[in-house]
């Protein structure tokens, strides 16, 4: 990947040598790495178990959880929060997993209907509940900085699933606890 990053510095009309730049195709090769580190996550190890078992049947909400993806058709950046809700059946997650399948899916190459489905479906599989909801609102750099250059838009996409999709009520209390504050 180094070696790519040379390659496009120089297409840019750069000079690879000249001493700023000498360890940015290594810099930018590692950074490539880490912002697409979810290829190499699987659900199982990121779970580690922690399912545990809990009579509490009520709405689950983590809200506000940050989220740093790059748009699989320009490779920029689309930066938001997403929020998870899930109807627990007998079994909840470990807090601190919501956020990291949240993690393991946004570093990837992504269109944003694509990563709130899958992270969705994850959560709904890993719990097995009632129902998930998530909704995430993200502005995607390639609308900013280039393109349309529209800096104040938001794009805001969601996933209801089993009780989310079925009962307008679950579904409203959802999305005004996301609205809240
Ligand atoms: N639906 C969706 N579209 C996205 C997402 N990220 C970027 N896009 C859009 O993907 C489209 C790609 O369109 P193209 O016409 O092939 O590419 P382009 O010429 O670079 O398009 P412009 O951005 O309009 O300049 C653009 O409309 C982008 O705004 C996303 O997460 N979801
Ligand atoms: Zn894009």
């Amino acid at each position: 990947m180094e070696e790519h990053y040379r390659a496009i510095i120089e297409s840019i009309g750069e000079n690879p040598q000249r001493e700023g730049l000498l360890r940015t195709p290594l810099r930018a090769a590692k950074a490539m790495e880490f912002l697409t580190q979810g290829y190499e996550q699987d659900v199982d190890e990121i779970v580690n178990g922690a399912v545990f078992e809990s009579s509490n049947d009520e709405m689950v909400i983590v809200r506000d959880i940050e989220l740093y993806s790059l748009c699989e058709h320009h490779l920029l950046p689309f930066i938001g929060k997403a929020h998870v809700a899930y109807l627990p059946s007998g079994k909840v997650i470990g807090l601190s997993k919501i956020p990291r399948i949240v993690d393991m899916f946004a570093r990837r190459l992504q269109i944003q209907e694509n990563l709130t489905q899958q992270i969705g479906t994850c959560i709904q599989t890993v719990t097995e509940a009632h129902g998930v909801g998530v909704v995430i609102e993200a502005q995607h750099l390639c609308a900013m900085m280039r393109g349309v250059q529209k800096q104040n838009s938001t794009m805001v996409t969601s996933v209801m699933l089993g009780r989310f999709r079925e009962d307008h009520r679950t579904r409203e209390e959802f999305l005004s606890l996301t609205r809240r504050g």
